[in-house]
């Protein structure tokens, strides 16, 4: 999977052949090792130039091999190989140079890229770190201080950006593999040793202590809990302090831990699971492949509050013309100073002018009568949207697609008010829209295969993960939530403080602990659902019990508490304490110790001390559980489409992969045990009884994640 040739009377080229990018699999390190001895061997060659086929230079190690055991030859020798070679060897970077692709080229002795191909070290993000040398090599070459910010953030890098920190010798925007036989020929001769990074040092440093003391700092604050970044900080510390071979031998080492732990494996599952969810299908038969999503080149943005803003926003940042409708002038005048700040921000900081004018701001819904699409983000309120969507049906063309941003009403129900069903379906964003990743596509039974293909392909267009999800209360994500924030109030009611639940929670690896987000969402926000749901208000039967509803447990503090005003950062005042309203440090508030003692008290509940294991399990169990159920009622497609909303959605952390490949890596048989534990402790709590499905998967040994699909019993999936 290397091809050889002789060019020029003496360059030999070697071509890495293994597409879609020219992965590193056992072949291909076989066919590099194979050539590269035959172009030394071979007295008529004088240099040698390497390249990728497809015009892609190479993506990294194949990530797929990582779960096989190694075959083949190892890449640190086959790189060290080409270094210490006496001939010149020329990268020919084109498209990309990723992972064990750029460390390649960092064993060759002159790299020449194509302006528009793209670098990077990204092994921390599958939870390794660059172990053919990249992290003993690159601070050689750039310094540490660049060299661990590649690495720590994986981040990718343009070609222009590499030239200037000296990461290839030549850019050009023609041909590159005739630009890197050019020079080539015009390095015969010249001495190789200063080309060979692993004999150079890294470039003196003053106060190393500090500057590596500063990077583990950064890393520890950044991903939380990951052990990756660690790692990465280490092995770049080895290159600084140690000679190069006992610098590669502790990347080895430290390699070896990553490599067995379960946070790569996780990272790696994400990774497949990403691109997996891509692939989407229908229950008859349309899938990603076999429909095509219509272009869309203009939009239009009903409602600019939180959402619409953000939606309008990512919309722009596509290239995508937006009419944004408002039903009053004051609020249109916010939301077009709010858009406009954010596209003028974001333009400032990448040197680039805002694209103002594909926006177009209007009062009336007839301003939407020629858009391609329409995005409704109004008030949750069915009637409203209701009316709305019927007012569609009349202002728009009769083709143009009507999707709605609702967290969690029925779809099918706004369609049925439209005259065309089969084009609408859910485009549900996360808060903020235009920079939260997640996309969930609602479809609705009467969603046609090519409304849905436009919104998955539209959500890739703005950046986003788009993940195909059945339409139920909730949808996949926030039907999910629900579970996770019942028990993490029930936690309080047992004993618990808000800061101890948050704390076991960002100590598992959550961005923000419940309670700190629902202060920073706005408790009132929740509080109106549970009102228009009739969970409170005048028409709950006053003779019922208030911690009881629809039969099973329920938990009136976050109630209460929106009665006394603690809205959350809005107010000044939520589950924690701000320094005023709109504040954003939390401090815990010795006010709520006492409310929760009181109402302890006037509920006869008796505190007790709760461990962190038990929040954490109870929230996250809980959470997969739904999860399970999620699956065997056809909601999602399979266990990754629910791991990527929670990744992409909802600040889990990645390195543990999604709640459901976390559920795996605990083992479902003990998930079960402590599920069937919780549940007896409290049978008022019904989503502690482990959903049938995993029941199923204990009984059939625990099959592997990617194997859940085939015992799922769903006879109704909308997926
Ligand atoms: C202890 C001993 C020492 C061991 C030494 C370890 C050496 C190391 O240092 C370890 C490494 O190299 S780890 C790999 C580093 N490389 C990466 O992270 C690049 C991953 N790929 C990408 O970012 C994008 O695919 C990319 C930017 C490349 C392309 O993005 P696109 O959006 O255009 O396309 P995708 O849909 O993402 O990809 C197309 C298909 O290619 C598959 N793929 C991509 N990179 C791969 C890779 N590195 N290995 C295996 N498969 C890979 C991808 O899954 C997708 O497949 P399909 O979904 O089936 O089409
Ligand atoms: N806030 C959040 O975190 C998320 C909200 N959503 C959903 O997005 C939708 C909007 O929510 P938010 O932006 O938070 O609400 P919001 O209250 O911030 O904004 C709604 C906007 O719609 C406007 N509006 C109401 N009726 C209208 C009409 N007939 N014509 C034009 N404009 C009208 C209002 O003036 C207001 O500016 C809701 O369905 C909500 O459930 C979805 C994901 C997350």
């Amino acid at each position: 999977m290397a091809q050889y040739a002789r060019t020029k009377g003496s360059i030999a080229l070697i071509t890495l052949t293994n597409p879609p990018v020219n992965a590193l699999s056992s072949a291909v390190r076989k066919g590099i090792t194979e050539t590269v001895s035959r172009a030394l061997n071979d007295t008529q060659v004088k240099a040698v130039v390497l390249c990728g086929e497809n015009g892609q230079f190479c993506g990294g190690a194949d990530i797929k091999e990582f779960a096989k055991p190694m075959s083949g030859p190892a890449l640190v020798p086959m790189i060290h190989a080409i270094e210490a070679g006496e001939k010149p060897v020329v990268a020919a970077i084109e498209g990309i140079a990723l992972g064990g692709g750029l460390e390649l080229a960092l064993g060759c002795h002159y790299r020449v890229a194509h302006a528009k191909a793209r670098m990077g070290l990204p092994e921390v993000t599958l939870g390794l770190l660059p172990a053919a040398g990249g992290t003993q090599r690159l601070p050689r070459l750039t310094g540490i201080p660049t060299a661990l910010e590649l690495i720590t953030t994986g981040r990718h890098i343009t070609a222009q950006e590499a030239l200037k920190l000296g990461i290839v010798d030549k850019v050009t925007d023609g041909n590159v593999v005739d630009a890197a036989m050019e020079m080539a020929l015009s390095v015969i001769g010249r001495p190789l040793s200063p080309r060979r990074l692993s004999t150079l040092s890294t470039p003196p440093l003053a106060n190393l202590d500090g500057v590596f003391e500063a990077a583990m700092a950064q890393v520890k604050r950044r991903s939380r809990g990951a052990m990756a970044p660690v790692a990465c900080v280490k092995a770049v510390r080895a290159a600084a302090e140690l000679p190069y071979s006992q610098g590669m031998k502790r990347e080895l080492e430290l390699m070896g831990t990553l490599m067995s732990s379960g946070q790569a494996k996780a990272l790696q599952y994400c990774f497949f699971a990403q691109r997996a969810v891509g692939k989407w299908s229908l229950p008859n038969g349309a899938q990603w492949n076999n429909s095509r999503p219509r272009d869309i080149r203009t939009a239009g943005v009903i409602g600019l509050g939180t959402m619409g803003r953000g939606i309008v926003v990512s919309l722009v940042k596509a290239g995508i013309s937006v009419v944004a409708v408002e039903m009053e002038e004051k609020q249109l005048d916010l939301g077009r100073k709010e858009v406009t700040g954010i596209l003028e921000r974001d333009a400032k900081r990448r040197g680039v002018t805002a694209p103002l004018h594909l926006i177009s701001f209007a009062l009336s819904l007839q301003s939407l009568r020629g858009v391609d699409l329409v995005i409704e983000a109004v008030f949750e309120d069915m009637e409203l949207k209701k009316r709305v969507f019927a007012d569609l049906s009349r202002v728009c063309n009769q083709n143009t697609m009507l999707c709605t941003n609702t967290s969690g009403l029925d779809v099918d129900q706004i369609a049925s008010v439209t005259d065309r069903p089969p084009l609408v379906v859910g485009m549900h964003f996360f808060a903020p829209a235009h920079v939260m990743k997640l996309l969930e596509v609602v479809c609705g039974p009467r969603s046609s295969a090519e409304a849905v293909a436009t919104a998955m392909s539209l959500g890739k267009r703005m950046g986003k993960v788009s993940v195909a999800v059945g339409n139920c209360p909730g949808f996949v994500g926030n039907r999910m939530l629900k579970s996770y924030m019942d028990e993490s109030v029930f936690l309080l009611e047992e004993g618990a403080s808000p800061e101890q639940v948050d704390q076991a929670l960002e100590e598992f690896g959550f961005a923000l602990g419940i309670f700190k987000v629902g202060d920073l969402s706005g408790l009132d926000v929740g509080w109106r659902v549970r009102k228009s749901s009739g969970l409170i208000g005048p028409d709950v039967n006053p003779t019922f019990p208030s911690r009881v509803r629809q039969g099973r447990r329920y938990c009136p503090l976050p109630d209460l508490l929106c009665e006394q005003g603690r809205w959350g950062q809005k107010t000044g005042r939520g589950w924690y304490l701000y320094d005023s309203a709109g504040g954003r440090v939390a401090r815990p508030d010795p006010e709520i110790q006492r409310f929760l003692q009181d109402y302890r008290l006037r509920y006869g509940i008796p505190s007790r001390r709760i461990s962190e294991q038990e929040v954490v399990e109870r929230c996250v169990f809980a959470l997969a559980n739904e999860g399970f159920q999620v699956l065997e009622d056809g909601m999602a497609a399979g266990p990754e489409d629910i791991d990527m909303v929670y990744v992409f959605g909802y600040g889990w952390p990645r390195h543990r992969g999604g709640p459901m490949f976390h559920a795996a890596q605990v083992g479902l048989p003990r998930v079960l045990q402590r599920l069937e534990f919780y549940y007896r402790e409290n049978p008022d709590i019904p989503h502690l009884q482990p959903s049938a499905l995993l029941r199923r998967l204990v009984g059939a040994g625990s099959p592997p994640i990617q194997q859940w699909k085939q015992y799922i019993r769903s006879t109704h999936s909308q997926l």
